[in-house]
């Protein structure tokens, strides 16, 4: 059969959804199991892993636990794990067989509790789901997590799947922009993002090097589902995703990364991060709004709405003080940090699921959140994720 060049780009475009992809559906979930205090956590790591006597050691991660802003973390990780795992405390012993028997079951159970919220909030069956990015620091395995949360869910056997594995906390902010280039390029296209982080491959007892991790993250997991238009009947778009860029800030591969090795996933932070991220959002920002709204857009940053992957109170800060915010603008960030600490990946999904509770919020006081918004998510690379977020205004009742 012949077809002419036009016929073929009638046919793409055919192909093609209507206008930006949206976030249609956003659940989050962290484990139930160990909820922990910051106040308490330096007392009771020190204790579980039986190192009360480094004192000095103690001291100092109880002065940066005080600095973090978080005020408690979800965990899986309990003691009767670790009773059972006792070789999960030296990083010399083998003991990551051990781990990614855990984590490769929990990982998806994890994701299943938040995509099940995501997916009912949608109000579509799970069947409609054509396409799932999975992303996790815990994937270390074939087939992996992204396949078990299809079978979790009933996902149909043709859904398209795609695991983002050691994207660490840029993950969420990746999966996100690649859900809304699949949405966009395959008309009818229904993207679940999936984020799901368990700390249990990090964790081991504290040395001089790994206090600051040990310290921050937390485990959780967020599931977003993706659309372009035409929409059917009942869906309401959240957030457009009116573009996403990705930046990498050159020679900085040595301040963020992570190591699978023997012993589980050892992870480092250098000190110069929030730094080096202050030096470079305002361009990734100016960037990604020029290609969404040419090369004249005037932007005020506190006109906007903020969607910032709360890595550490410090990067909050530096953002917060190049950009000149006002102090309530990253507020959704903050909370998040407060409530969970940074669940790598997963974590950009729940300052997104903030914001809606805000706007919702807001608009029931009569007030409304600014109609354009930033999303941010850095990781290992340095890498920046930026999207230009727009809030379609829904008359009352719809
Ligand atoms: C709460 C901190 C640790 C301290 O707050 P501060 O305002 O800087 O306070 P201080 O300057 O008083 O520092 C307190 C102590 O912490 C030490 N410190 C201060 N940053 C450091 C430091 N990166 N190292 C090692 N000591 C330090 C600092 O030297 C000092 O030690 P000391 O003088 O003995 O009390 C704060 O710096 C902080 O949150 N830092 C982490 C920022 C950060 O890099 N976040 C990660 C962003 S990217 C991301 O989210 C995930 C990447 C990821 C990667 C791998 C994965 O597996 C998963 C995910």
């Amino acid at each position: 059969m012949a077809m002419t060049r036009a016929q073929g780009q009638e046919s793409q475009r055919m192909q093609q959804g209507e206008g930006p992809a949206a976030v249609l559906a956003i659940g989050t979930a962290n484990p139930s199991g160990t909820i922990v205090s910051q106040d308490e956590f330096a007392d009771q790591f020190f204790r579980v892993s039986k190192s009360d006597h480094f004192t000095a050691l103690k001291e100092k991660l109880k002065r940066i636990c005080h600095k973090t802003g978080i005020e408690k973390r979800h965990f899986h990780m309990n003691e009767e794990i670790l009773c059972a795992h006792p070789e999960f405390l030296d990083r010399e012993l083998p003991s990551l067989d051990a781990r990614v028997d855990i984590v490769a079951a929990e990982v998806p159970k994890l994701a299943e509790s938040a995509a099940v919220k995501a997916i009912t909030e949608w109000g579509r069956p799970a069947t409609d789901i054509t396409h799932l990015v999975f992303s996790t620091y815990s994937g270390c395995r074939a087939p992996s997590a992204d396949l078990q949360l299809a079978s979790l869910l009933g996902l149909r056997p043709t859904v398209c799947r795609t695991i983002l594995s050691l994207h660490g906390c840029y993950g969420g902010g990746r999966a996100l922009h690649l859900a809304k280039e699949l949405a966009e390029n395959n008309r009818g296209a229904r993207v679940l993002v999936a984020c799901s982080e368990i700390t249990l491959v990090c964790f081991s007892a504290p040395d001089g090097s790994n206090l600051v991790g040990q310290a921050l993250f937390g485990d959780g997991a967020g599931a977003v589902i993706v659309g372009a238009g035409p929409f059917a009947a009942g869906e309401r778009p959240l957030f457009e995703m009116v573009t996403a860029t990705q930046t990498t800030i050159p020679g900085t591969e040595y301040a963020l990364g992570m190591q699978v090795a023997g012993g589980g996933i050892d992870f480092h932070l250098a000190i110069q991060v929030p730094m080096l991220l202050g030096q470079n959002v305002e361009q990734c920002l100016l960037d990604a709004f020029r290609s969404a709204l040419g090369d004249d857009v005037d932007v005020t940053w506190n006109d906007l709405f903020w969607a910032v992957h709360p890595g550490g109170r410090p990067i909050l800060d530096k953002i917060e003080e190049v950009l000149k915010l006002e102090p309530m603008k990253l507020e959704a960030s903050r909370r998040v940090l407060r409530e969970y600490g940074n669940m790598s990946g997963a974590t950009i999904v729940f300052v997104l699921d903030e914001l809606r509770r805000r706007m919702q919020e807001e608009g029931d006081h009569g007030n409304q959140l600014p109609e354009w918004g930033a999303m941010m998510a850095f990781g290992p690379g340095i890498t920046i994720e930026t999207m230009i977020l727009h809030t379609p205004r829904h008359p009352k009742g719809n």
